[in-house]
């Protein structure tokens, strides 16, 4: 099963192999809890870690594959970040996707080597999603062949980049280009911030930390703003936009390329959804194993709290997301290395498709996976509330990701763009020109839905399901926005009436995506015992998620009362199934305790010691009066006793 969860048995193996060196490793452990330290403590023992890794690094793992630096940075660092976690995520992506080849000899091998620190400034304190609107300026200076960098009010300080605040010395700025008044829009820049030697803030930028947010608190987000600082006409990024000397403007293959690095993050984003999901439900589902709370039988003893089907219909349907979101994660980027490829060689043809399917799929990701975690804590009980379970911060770090890479309700919309599109070439007869993930758009459906009339259909009448609901709301929004038009609304306000309708529609393709590239995987399995156990999980997906979006398929008729009846057994069906597989079906992804970093979901199942031992050691209880006691509370009871 690990094996299919990261790929192959080839990786399940490495994972394991650098877990066991990590293990034997005590200086690349955390030297205390994270939840007993402050911020301040945090950030120098993840720095600490980060220079043992950056020496190390080589005798663990094998530093080019992507796959096993994330596990190691998992492993080690932590999900609540690192001084150096924009530099692999974007950085490092943005100069290989949009420098030129000159310009990556020049910054790239000092960036691998970690010789400067970089991270990617685009969002601003007054505009984070409407791009065109963004303030910095950079204005070109035909004189000196330069471009002058200024941040000209407030609003316009660069917020929120990670790493930006005291760590990174270089950045891609993102900034609109002005050469002779013309401007031509948002373009990446490399600047820099720091000295080399000093680290100290170069003359013309202000930076700092933005403070203390919701979790994620090991990474510096920061601001920064340009008072007239001026960088060389050669740091734009002119892999695809160049600019001459004499001020000449030669614009890019596709006008959306310099979007690249925010691509990036959507497509990766997903599987690192998945494993955040899944480590919550690892934590809550071994407890649950452990937890004995009441009797089902009053003849018998207590039992597992997981023996309860409100606890199973709580966790197990989850499960099968973070499956599902891990397969279709590394479906996505899979193509996303397709798409860049193409893209490197001049052929922008396949960037729309992808960009609809990341923003629909990063929206509908990182919502349920963080309705997913939510619930892992809410099923510990008290102790999920504790930080010991470290359910509340996988929460704030995975929550994040519905607001980071683009807001989930505009991306939502971005991908109802492409829905409207693809409806009007249904609409004028032209589904022959749709793309391989609307095809289904196309294609006349049956009148009613035959999911419980054809037995050993497979899947094939839920996908179909699925593609009905999803078309028909599709072109039930589009009609709306197309209706609205045709009475003479504006295309934007006619857009902003349709949107709650619109964004309708790209939750269920989304959906149905998801649903699609679980059964692929499925279908792929060799293994008759793996492909079982999966296939027991796909009927909860399928069935879960249908009775999940069931009043759409009411509305029409699609599916009847009798029919929702059956979805609805059997996931009750399928959660019965699956109880004897739920702890072997979270421990095959093979989070280590050192990575999990829970104290109620370890491995050897002591909670209740373990629980104990930790609250002993916590600070408070280092002195048995606190001086918060005798300071203050001490002479307020003696007062009142006088
Ligand atoms: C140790 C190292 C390990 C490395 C291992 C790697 C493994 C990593 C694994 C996991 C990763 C986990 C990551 C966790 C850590 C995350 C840290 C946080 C990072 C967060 C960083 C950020 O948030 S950066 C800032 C992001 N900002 C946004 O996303 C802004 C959102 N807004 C937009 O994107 C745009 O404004 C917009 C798309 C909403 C609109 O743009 P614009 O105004 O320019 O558009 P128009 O209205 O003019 O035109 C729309 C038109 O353009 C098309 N389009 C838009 N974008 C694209 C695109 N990208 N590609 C193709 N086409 C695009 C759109 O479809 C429209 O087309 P029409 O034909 O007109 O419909
Ligand atoms: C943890 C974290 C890390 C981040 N890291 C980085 C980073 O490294 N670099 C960087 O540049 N940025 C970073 N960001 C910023 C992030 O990308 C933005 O916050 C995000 O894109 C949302 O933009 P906003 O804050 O302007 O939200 P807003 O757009 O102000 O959203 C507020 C509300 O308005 C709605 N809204 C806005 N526009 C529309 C519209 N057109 N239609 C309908 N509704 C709309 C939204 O749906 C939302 O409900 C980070 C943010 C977080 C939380």
């Amino acid at each position: 099963m690990a094996a299919q969860i990261w790929g192959s048995e080839k990786r399940a193996r490495r994972r394991r192999e650098i877990s066991a060196k990590i293990a034997q490793m005590p200086e690349l452990h955390d030297s205390k809890p994270l939840p007993f330290m402050t911020r301040e403590e945090k950030i120098m023992e993840s720095a600490r870690k980060l220079t043992i890794l950056t020496e190390k690094m080589g005798q663990i793992i094998d530093p080019t594959d992507p796959a096993e630096l994330y596990h190691l940075n998992n492993e080690v660092l932590g999900l609540e970040g690192n001084p150096m976690a924009l530099h692999g995520v974007m950085f490092i992506p943005a100069l290989s996707a949009q420098a030129s080849d000159e310009q990556q000899a020049k910054w790239l091998p000092r960036a691998l080597r970690r010789e400067i620190i970089g991270t990617y400034a685009q969002t601003e304190l007054g505009h984070g999603t409407n791009l065109q609107n963004l303030e910095t300026t950079a204005t070109y200076d035909l004189a000196t062949q330069e471009f002058v960098l200024h941040t000209p009010q407030i609003t316009a300080l660069k917020w929120w980049p990670g790493n930006l605040g005291k760590s990174s010395n270089y950045a891609v700025v993102v900034a609109h280009m002005i050469i002779k008044a013309k401007n031509y829009g948002p373009h990446p820049f490399m600047v820099q911030l720091r000295d080399e030697k000093t680290h100290e803030p170069l003359p013309g930028i202000t930076i700092g930390d933005i403070g203390p947010k919701m979790a994620y608190n090991i990474v510096d987000n920061g601001f920064l703003g340009f008072n007239k600082y001026r960088i060389p006409r050669t740091n734009l990024l002119m892999r695809h936009t160049k600019v001459e000397a004499d001020g000449t403007y030669i614009k890019p293959p596709h006008a959306k390329i310099n979007y690249s690095a925010m691509v990036h993050v959507r497509a990766y984003m997903l599987t690192g959804q998945a494993i955040m999901l899944a480590s919550a439900l690892n934590i809550a589902t071994r407890y649950s194993s452990v937890r004995r709370q009441g009797q089902i039988d009053k003849s018998q003893p207590e039992v597992k709290v997981l023996e309860y089907q409100t606890q199973q219909h709580r966790l197990f349907p989850s499960i099968a997301r973070a499956y599902a979101f891990q397969f279709a994660g590394a479906e996505t980027v899979k193509l996303y290395e397709h798409v860049l490829k193409e893209m490197k060689s001049g052929n922008v043809s396949l960037m729309a498709d992808l960009h609809a399917l990341t923003s629909g799929l990063k929206s509908v990701v990182t919502y349920q996976t963080g309705e997913g975690i939510e619930q892992a804590r809410m099923a510990c009980g008290g102790h999920g509330y504790s930080m010991a379970s470290y359910i509340s911060e996988i929460y704030g770090v995975a929550i994040g990701g519905c607001t980071y890479e683009g807001e989930n309700m505009v991306m939502l919309l971005q991908l109802a763009r492409y829905l409207v599109k693809s409806a009007a070439l249904v609409k004028s007869g032209q589904s022959s020109k749709l793309g391989p993930l609307v095809a289904y758009l196309g294609v006349k459906s049956e009148p009613t839905s035959l999911i419980d009339r054809i037995p050993n259909s497979g899947f094939t009448e839920y996908v179909k399901t699925f593609q009905h609901v999803s078309k028909r709301q599709t072109l039930k929004a589009a009609d709306m926005f197309f209706g609205l038009m045709e009475k003479g609304e504006k295309r934007e306000i006619a857009w902003n009436k349709c949107s709650v309708e619109l964004n309708r529609a790209s939750r269920l393709h989304t959906r149905l995506f998801i649903v699609e590239a679980f059964v692929r995987r499925v279908n792929e399995i060799a293994d008759i015992r793996i492909k079982e156990a999966l296939t027991d999980l796909l009927h909860l997906h399928v069935n879960y998620e249908l009775l999940d979006i069931a009043s759409y398929a009411l509305e029409d008729g699609f599916l009847s009362a009798s029919q929702l009846d059956y979805i609805r057994d059997q996931v009750y069906l399928y959660l019965g199934k699956i109880r004897p597989n739920a702890v072997s079906l979270l421990d095959s992804w093979e989070f280590s305790d050192i990575e999990l970093r829970s104290v109620l979901g370890r491995r050897d199942g002591n909670v209740y010691e373990n629980l104990f031992k930790w609250a002993k050691s916590s600070p408070l209880n280092k002195t048995d009066v606190l001086s918060s006691v005798t300071q203050y509370l001490k002479p307020m009871m003696e007062k009142a006793r006088l």
